[in-house]
């Protein structure tokens, strides 16, 4: 039995940080296992400018224990009004490293998102000729549409359109959650990837709403049935360059989870690499971890994957199962099996 596996250090490819306590709080958790991290720009208010992102990354390069070695990678909220111009000199400076598509109301802090897409036209244009990626929480937000249809939906009205007008637009598909999401990304040749999160590696719906509502395990895009995850599974473990991690950590307090109406999000910093390590385990993939969690995404992104190593050990890890914040504890998601990989 293997004992041991050394994979390029990994990088996490949609990763929530907030602000503030917060920030403080679930920073060290990344930073321990990841050297960098696309940074969500859904605070409150987002960012939105280039100005906003470089003080963003301010405020996390001094959120950072001492001797870490972690580089956020920044991104831009995209909002009806964002100045192509802003986009492109915040890009030249080698600050971000994406913009952020959020339809209006599609998740947690999204209300300055995207009704009209025809306004955003000529950002996505700029963003095209520059080669700066869009990443986009793909699900409609239209009350008739069913949640668990929301992503499938986006597919067609949203996204596919929005490829076929700006054909040189690279496009990641952030957290996806059906076949059909994964079975679209494999139906392009080059400039369309997806991010897939650990938990909806673990999880389907039934995890949520059968035997009890278990509001750790809500977030957004909701988990679907089983079908969707084990196609996630196979898209994940095939070692296919257009699949990459993106863990979509999003730490919310119990107080904020626990609620007749509770905040979407899994936290899953500090336990991600344990729970991969096993996944690809037991679907005989193990070859093809380091693919997933440190070569593909880099790829996309033109950068150069890291060249440190770490090493994980078959070992019982020592996870907290929640972390303590000034505003109250954060429940460390729970993938509901032992752990038996140490990163
Ligand atoms: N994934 C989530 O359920 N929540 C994210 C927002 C998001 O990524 O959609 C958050 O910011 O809490
Ligand atoms: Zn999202
Ligand atoms: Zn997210």
């Amino acid at each position: 039995m293997t004992q041991s596996i050394t994979i390029r250090r990994p990088d996490d490819w949609h990763l929530h940080l907030r602000d503030g306590d917060m920030l403080r709080a679930v920073l060290p958790h990344s930073a321990r296992d990841f050297a960098r991290a696309i940074i969500m720009p859904n605070l409150v208010p987002p960012v939105v400018t280039g100005a906003q992102a470089a003080a963003y990354r301010e405020r996390i390069m001094a959120a950072l224990p001492e001797g870490a070695d972690f580089t956020p990678l920044m991104t831009l909220y995209l909002t009806e009004d964002t100045d192509p111009d802003d986009v492109a000199r915040a890009h030249a400076e080698g600050l971000i490293h994406a913009v952020k598509l959020y339809p209006a109301g599609a998740t947690t802090n999204s209300a300055s998102g995207v009704s009209n897409f025809d306004k955003v036209a000529p950002v996505l244009d700029r963003m095209a000729e520059i080669g700066l990626p869009l990443c986009t929480h793909g699900e409609v937000t239209d009350s008739e549409i069913d949640i668990f249809d929301r992503e499938a939906v986006f597919i067609d009205r949203v996204l596919d359109p929005i490829r076929r007008a700006h054909p040189n637009l690279r496009v990641i598909m952030e957290h996806i959650t059906t076949a059909d999401a994964a079975d679209y990304v494999r139906s392009a040749d080059s400039g369309l990837a997806a991010t897939i999160t650990t938990h909806h590696l673990v999880i389907n719906r039934n995890h949520i709403l059968a035997g009890g509502i278990r509001p750790h395990y809500y977030c957004l895009p909701v988990a679907k049935r089983e079908t969707h995850r084990l196609a996630l599974r196979v898209a994940a473990t095939s070692g296919d360059a257009r699949f990459f991690l993106g863990t979509d950590s999003a730490p919310h307090t119990d107080g904020a989870k626990l609620q007749p109406c509770g905040c979407a999000g899994c936290f899953t910093a500090p336990n991600t690499l344990s729970i991969l390590a096993q996944v690809f385990e037991d679907d005989g993939a193990l070859d093809n971890l380091e693919a997933f969690t440190s070569l593909n995404g880099p790829a996309f992104y033109g950068l150069p994957p890291n060249e440190t190593r770490i090493t994980m050990r078959r070992e019982a890890p020592q996870h907290p199962s929640s972390i303590d914040t000034p505003d109250g504890p954060v429940t460390v998601f729970d993938p509901g099996f032992d752990l038996h990989w140490t990163s």
